[in-house]
């Protein structure tokens, strides 16, 4: 392979296409970030709308008839009454991808309506100026929202059918000129899907780097310390289900840095953080708190299953190893506090709790699972 096939293939594999093929593989947070990037851009092409419908009313008295001119006046103040009414309910749920995705789809619909009402009026009129690029133009809008793929095309393949709608009721479906513009929407919607694409990669990026660990891939304290903030204000509201708290800290870890060098005091650290992968559920949310401490919140899981957990998370360290610089076997053992959320207690008093039986775990000896009071 040739140094720029390789480059190129190299890109390509970093840029994990289940990624932006659908919301499946997303966070409910980044999912809620997502959706407000959606909303915002929501906001302004609904006020953009709201303000030039109207604007170009007296340019439709200068070309059509008076009669004409005045149905579509219309038409084009009660789209702009639908944007303002979008822009309100746009707004009435926030962080919610699937209000935010809705009210994207009523921004392309509105005007689409508008645009198909307003030919149906104007049947006959050969003349039409400022009327037919609309569909280009909601195609056009589709590249400023970060979407997966398979939300950019369902949303395009409407608009796609949408036009072929109205080419097929004007009898110029199959004419060079509804050809020609099946083909330029086309070629807009294609780079749309594309500049969607990048968009939601960036963003996916940007979002990686603010919440998680680089070295570990774990989310970092803030990150936790908010999702446990969000979690607790839904259960004010609710009953407050099971939930379990892990402190995790690594033994003598200086002396692995010391002995073997950094690089594979790092090495180990990703090992680690692996086991707690493997050994945990998805649904759990693993963090590096900070130098070899780790925490694991697990969600639905008691102080039995929790210490189950953990004695398998330490077991499986003492039959790991990872190589050394210099081709060592390094072994690693880890102590474990363990605690289950008590009714009405914040989680910062729980881990408080917990913390203290990681430090009664490292004072009576290290490699052990101790439980919380
Ligand atoms: N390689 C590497 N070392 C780190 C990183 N973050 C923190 N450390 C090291 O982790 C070590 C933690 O040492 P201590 O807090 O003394 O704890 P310990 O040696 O694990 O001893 P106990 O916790 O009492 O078992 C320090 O030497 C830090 O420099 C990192 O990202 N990579």
């Amino acid at each position: 392979m040739d140094d720029a096939t390789g480059g190129l293939y190299r890109k390509l594999s970093e840029f994990n296409l289940f990624d932006t093929l659908s919301n499946r593989f997303h966070s409910d947070d980044f999912n809620a970030t997502r959706s407000e990037y959606i909303r915002t851009r929501v906001n302004i092409l609904s006020i953009i709308f709201a303000i030039f419908a109207p604007l170009w009313i007296p340019i439709d008295y200068l070309l059509l008839t008076s009669d004409d001119a005045g149905v579509i006046a219309v038409y084009r103040l009660l789209l702009s009454i639908a944007m303002l009414g979008l822009l309100l309910t746009n707004n009435i749920r926030k962080r919610n991808l699937q209000h935010s995705l809705l009210c994207l789809t009523l921004l392309i619909i509105f005007p689409a309506l508008f645009y198909t009402v307003c030919l149906l009026q104007l049947s006959g009129n050969d003349t039409l100026i400022g009327y037919s690029f609309i569909p280009f133009l909601l195609v056009a809008i589709l590249s400023v929202f970060p979407l997966t793929l398979i939300e950019a095309s369902v949303l395009g393949t409407g608009l796609i059918a949408a036009l072929l709608c109205n080419d097929f009721f004007y009898g110029t479906l199959f004419t060079l000129s509804g050809f020609k513009d099946l083909w330029l929407i086309s070629i807009l919607l294609v780079i749309a899907l594309w500049a969607n694409q990048a968009q939601l990669h960036m963003l996916l990026r940007l979002y990686r780097q603010a919440t998680r660990d680089p070295l570990t891939g774990l989310l970092n304290r803030r990150v936790m310390m908010e999702r446990m903030k969000e979690m607790s204000k839904t259960w004010s509201k609710s009953e407050q289900p099971v939930v379990s708290v892990l402190m995790l800290d690594l033994d003598r870890f200086k002396r692995i840095n010391d002995t073997y060098g950094h690089l594979t005091g790092d090495q180990v650290l990703q090992a680690f953080s692996q086991i707690m992968k493997d050994e945990l559920r998805s649904t759990d949310i693993l963090t590096r708190y900070g130098g070899e401490e780790f925490t694991a919140i697990l969600p639905g899981s008691d102080m039995e299953n929790a210490s189950h957990a953990a004695e398998r998370i330490r077991m499986h360290c003492e039959q790991s190893w990872v190589a050394s610089t210099d081709n060592e076997p390094v072994r690693f053992t880890v102590s474990i506090g363990v605690g289950e959320l008590k009714p009405g207690e914040t989680f910062n008093d729980a881990l408080h709790r917990v913390d203290n039986s990681l430090y009664e775990a490292k004072k009576t000896g290290r490699n052990k699972v101790v439980q919380a009071d």
